[in-house]
């Protein structure tokens, strides 16, 4: 079996905090310096190359003298904002020896969940491409709480590998790939060569961060394929230490872990709402709802919602979830969250009478709505 990158056109390269800090004694010259020689390489094949690069907050420890990793929420966010001028340094004097460009992005969760932003992003980061620039994206610590975070970058990754319809993306990590168990843990775990993105068994075989560097660990990365596969993205996961890594995939060889995309793409706009990580508001479905939403492909009624939580105007994308809490659907609303608990368990004959208007006969048009 070939590597899907031997075919990809725009590619996604994402490389973690151990890497890229050589296990946290500051930023691996000789490393980045290959990774830049090698996506010169991959330029020069006609292919389009983003790099998402963790680092920030460890290089930032390092500079500003922390042992552990601090606690302290801006403490955090003053060692990435530190370690971020490390990194960007380090790009882009190492890229210009390939006389290639960077643009530094740094993106936040508000900034995709806002259709506007998201589209910004999007033009933005295509042209760049057009320009033949390498993007050199991190998630913007600086500004962002826990809440409100993407979380780590292996999700990032695959986030962005739907904003500009990627056709793979490339986890360069501290192992060979994924493992049937954390080798870190069990000696005797074995590489799993390929697998179908989304399949439930990859998951159960992933563990956390086996370092006190990386954020995410093995689970991050295959709910990063599963992601990305919703656009259509192949994965790769890969032992980044190689020296010749991204060459060799370019050429067709077949290492670490390939996770084939097999799901249906969703439109562009479909493809918004699935990656909103956290909505405004969210509507609870009776049985009923969930079975007409899931199975029978129809949009939400009013009459199917039992309760509405959290505050949110019309338009807004909102979370149906079932009454045990988990996430059926996505979709934008065509009522206020105020609106939606006056007609909620109503026929959408009385919304005039119970509103005033309509403004459609659905709480969420199956055209605005996205399955989980
Ligand atoms: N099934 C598995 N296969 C491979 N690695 C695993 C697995 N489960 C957990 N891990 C751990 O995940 C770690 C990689 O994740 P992480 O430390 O977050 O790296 P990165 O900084 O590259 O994102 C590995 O070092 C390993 O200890
Ligand atoms: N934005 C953070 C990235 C955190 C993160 O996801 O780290 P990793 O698990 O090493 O990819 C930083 O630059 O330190």
């Amino acid at each position: 079996m070939n590597s899907v990158i031997q075919t990809a056109n725009r590619i996604i390269i994402k490389v973690g905090s151990s890497l890229v800090t050589n296990d946290g004694r500051g930023l691996d010259h000789a490393a980045i310096a290959r990774w830049a020689a090698q996506i010169a390489g991959l330029r020069a094949l006609g292919k389009q190359v983003v790099l998402v690069s963790s680092g920030a907050i460890a290089e930032g420890m390092l500079r500003l003298g922390f042992e552990r990793r601090p606690t302290d929420i801006h403490e955090l966010q003053a060692c990435a904002a530190v370690g971020q001028m490390g990194l960007a340094q380090i790009y882009e004097s190492s890229f210009r020896a390939h006389n290639l460009g960077t643009a530094q992005v740094l993106l936040t969760h508000a900034d995709l969940a806002d259709r506007e932003r998201y589209l910004n992003a999007r033009s933005t980061l295509t042209t760049l491409l057009r320009m033949g620039v390498v993007p050199i994206i991190n998630e913007n610590d600086t500004v962002v709480t826990d809440e409100i975070k993407f979380g780590d970058n292996d999700t990032l990754g695959a986030l962005v590998a739907n904003l500009i319809e990627a056709d793979a993306l490339v986890i360069l990590t501290d192992q060979h790939g994924l493992f049937s168990a954390d080798p870190r843990k069990d000696p005797s775990a074995t590489l799993i060569t390929h697998g179908v993105a989304g399949d439930p068994a990859l998951e159960a075989m992933a563990g956390g961060a086996g370092s006190s560097l990386g954020r995410g660990g093995m689970l991050t990365k295959i709910l990063a394929a599963r992601r990305a596969a919703k656009s259509g993205a192949h994965t790769i996961i890969a032992w980044g230490r190689d020296s010749d890594v991204l060459s060799r995939l370019a050429q067709g060889e077949a290492i670490g872990t390939e996770l084939r995309a097999q799901t249906g793409q969703l439109t562009a706009r479909k493809q918004w709402m699935a990656d909103h990580l956290q909505t405004a508001g969210a509507v609870v479905l009776d049985a009923g709802a969930v079975q007409k939403l899931t199975r029978e492909g129809k949009s939400l009624l009013p009459i199917g919602v039992t309760a509405v939580n959290g505050e949110f105007g019309r338009g807004a994308v909102i979370t149906c979830i079932d009454a045990a809490g988990v996430p059926v659907a996505r979709g934008l609303s065509n009522y206020t969250s105020g609106e939606a608990r006056r007609i909620m368990r109503k026929p959408s004959t009385e919304i005039e009478a119970l509103l005033g208007f309509v403004e459609g006969h659905e709480l969420i048009h199956r055209d605005n709505m996205v399955l989980l």
